[in-house]
């Protein structure tokens, strides 16, 4: 089968789908071979208007003529919704989870039988097409919906595969939780100059150009190590060496490891309550 030929069902219409639906259609993939589904309609509104896509209530028919079903509900719904699903024929569609903490074995236990399954962790970044997206598939999963996993997510930023699937609860410590730690620094950030005196949008301002500068020179120097970008700003015996022995002293580096630790941990303890 064409590559772009494939009908696509999104089970969950929220902010996930609604990235990955508007990236999709910006690239070209043809609407009608894309259906949501969401119990309320206001999403489902929003995605015909802007995306021209099929919709429904009833997941059972959006996922009835779907070569490919893509699981995008809370990890609590997750069994409901697929028990539910169970009422279809699924035989020949490949499963595409975006939900975090639930492994592949469990989601096939869920679904009632030994689909293919392509577990998924993008980030919200993806609703700028700057999304960063791991994925692991199940060995049941053939070249082609491999490759099929990774187009849908390659429409809204950059993907990377993992082999174990351990890791993609690495790819939601490094990448899907991470966004949120950035704005956590530049929350903190804001506040402490709002302090020193700027109004709001000025402290805003200069924080968030800070942000988009510095990391656009990260991905612009790709040869260049980011200690060394660190370094580079950092004049001997000037200021930022006393801002950086700071956060050093505050043991700002092991903070770091043990958050990204906890946020593992919490996917492994979610993989055993859903
Ligand atoms: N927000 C994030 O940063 C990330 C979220 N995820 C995962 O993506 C999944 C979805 O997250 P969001 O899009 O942020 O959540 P969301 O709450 O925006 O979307 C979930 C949608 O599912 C709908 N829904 C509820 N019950 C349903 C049912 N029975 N059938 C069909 N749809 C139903 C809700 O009405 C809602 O529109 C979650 O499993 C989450 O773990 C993954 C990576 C990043
Ligand atoms: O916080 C969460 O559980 C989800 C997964 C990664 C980002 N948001």
């Amino acid at each position: 089968m064409n590559l772009l030929h494939k009908n696509v069902a999104f089970i969950g219409a929220g902010n996930m789908s609604r990235a990955i639906i508007l990236g999709m259609i910006k690239q070209g993939y043809p609407a009608d071979r894309i259906t949501a589904s969401n119990p309320s309609r206001p999403k489902l509104d929003a995605l015909e208007q802007d995306a021209g896509i099929n919709t429904t209530s009833d997941n059972l028919q959006a996922v009835n003529d779907a070569d490919v079903v893509v699981l995008a509900v809370k990890p609590q719904l997750m069994q409901e919704v697929c028990k539910h699903l169970q009422q279809t024929d699924l035989q020949g569609k490949l499963f595409v989870s975006i939900a975090a903490g639930i492994n592949a074995n469990r989601l096939q236990q869920m679904l009632g039988g030994n689909y293919p399954v392509v577990r998924t962790m993008p980030n919200t970044p993806s609703s700028l097409g700057l999304g960063m997206t791991g994925l692991f598939a199940d060995a049941g999963v053939n070249d082609e919906q491999r490759e099929f996993a990774a187009f849908l997510l390659s429409q809204v930023g950059k993907t990377l595969w993992v082999s174990e699937e351990a890791k993609i609860d690495g790819v939601i410590a490094a990448a899907g939780s991470s966004p949120a730690y950035f704005f956590l620094f530049a929350e903190a950030m804001q506040a402490e100059a709002e302090r020193m005196g700027f109004d709001h949008d000025e402290a805003r301002l200069l924080v968030q150009q800070a942000m988009l500068g510095a990391a656009t020179m990260v991905v612009e120097n790709p040869a260049t190590e980011i200690s060394t970008l660190r370094e580079q700003v950092t004049s001997k015996g000037g200021t930022t060496a006393q801002a950086l022995a700071t956060f050093e002293n505050a043991g700002l580096r092991d903070t770091i490891s043990q958050a990204m630790q906890a946020a593992v941990k919490r996917a492994q303890e979610m993989s055993t309550l859903f």
